[in-house]
């Protein structure tokens, strides 16, 4: 009965065992491995996990790094299957002008989001912000559309984007200051201000569409250091992909 949620971005590749493929079902295990690392899971981490049943995966890494990780999924009988976003699915319907052109990561974890928000019966519009290599912030309407969201990049591809095209800028951590007067500090605030002033307007944006107060749910390996300095009221949930990756499955087997 278990199920394998895999969630694969730029940086790391992130997976989660439950004892069921539903929303709410129990976690067994869960882990992370850099993506130069991933072709020893396999013998590592996942020898250890009693077998699952069935997967389901997001992957935005392309597909080379697919084959690679299902190459590591030999190990047990499933047939590995990846999301595809379409124009709808787990009650959210896909805004982009072509669905299939949105990340897969987006795509769960717009339908995660959701999920999150019917089991509250919560109609509020939601902004859905994953940080990790790259940021991106997803406008979701209280009825389930998905209006459209921004990507920008990670506030390490800034940095190293600052250094490697300026003579004058090393990059050693600084802190964030509402008047930076250091260059350490200066990049730090203006990274970590480049993302939650991104944030805060679309904040505005969804709350001007939709007359409501967006419910802000922030997730991804870089969430916690920039939440802090997010003046919006938030939420760090660290599992929305997954729960995303449940719902989809839950739904794939009623059908
Ligand atoms: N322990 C950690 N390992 C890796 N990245 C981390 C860690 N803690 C925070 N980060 C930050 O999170 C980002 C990667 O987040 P992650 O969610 O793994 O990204 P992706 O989904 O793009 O692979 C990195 O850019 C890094 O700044
Ligand atoms: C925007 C992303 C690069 C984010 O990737 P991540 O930071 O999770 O590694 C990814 O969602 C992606 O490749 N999207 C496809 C383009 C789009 O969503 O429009
Ligand atoms: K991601």
């Amino acid at each position: 009965m278990s199920f394998l949620a895999i969630d694969i971005g730029n940086t790391r590749l992130k997976w989660a065992q439950y004892s069921s493929p539903q929303p709410g079902a129990a976690l067994l295990a869960h882990g992370a491995a850099f993506l130069e690392t991933i072709d020893e899971l396999a013998e590592g981490e996942w020898a250890k996990l009693a077998a699952p049943t069935s997967m389901l995966g997001c992957n935005v890494a392309g597909d080379a790094v697919r084959r690679r990780v299902e190459e590591q999924l030999e190990l047990w009988d499933f047939t590995p299957r990846w999301v595809v976003p379409g124009a709808s699915e787990g009650g959210v319907v896909n805004g982009y002008d072509h669905p299939s052109r949105l990340g897969a990561d987006r795509w769960t974890a717009l339908i995660g989001a959701h999920w999150h928000m019917r089991s509250r019966g919560s109609h509020r519009p939601v902004l859905v912000v994953m940080m990790g290599t790259a940021v991106t912030v997803d406008a979701l309407a209280p009825d389930g559309h998905f209006l459209g969201g921004i990507i920008l990049p990670g506030h390490g591809i800034m940095l190293r984007a600052l250094e490697s095209g300026t003579a004058g800028l090393r990059v050693p951590t600084g802190d964030v200051r509402d008047f930076p007067t250091n260059t350490s500090d200066a990049l730090t605030s203006g990274g970590t201000f480049a993302i939650t002033g991104a944030i805060e307007r679309m904040h505005r944006h969804l709350r001007t569409r939709t007359g409501k107060t967006p419910i802000v749910l922030v997730t991804g390996g870089a969430g916690w250091k920039v939440a802090p300095d997010l003046d919006v009221d938030h939420e760090l949930v660290e599992s929305l992909i997954f729960d995303g990756l449940l719902t989809m499955q839950s739904h794939r087997l009623a059908l």
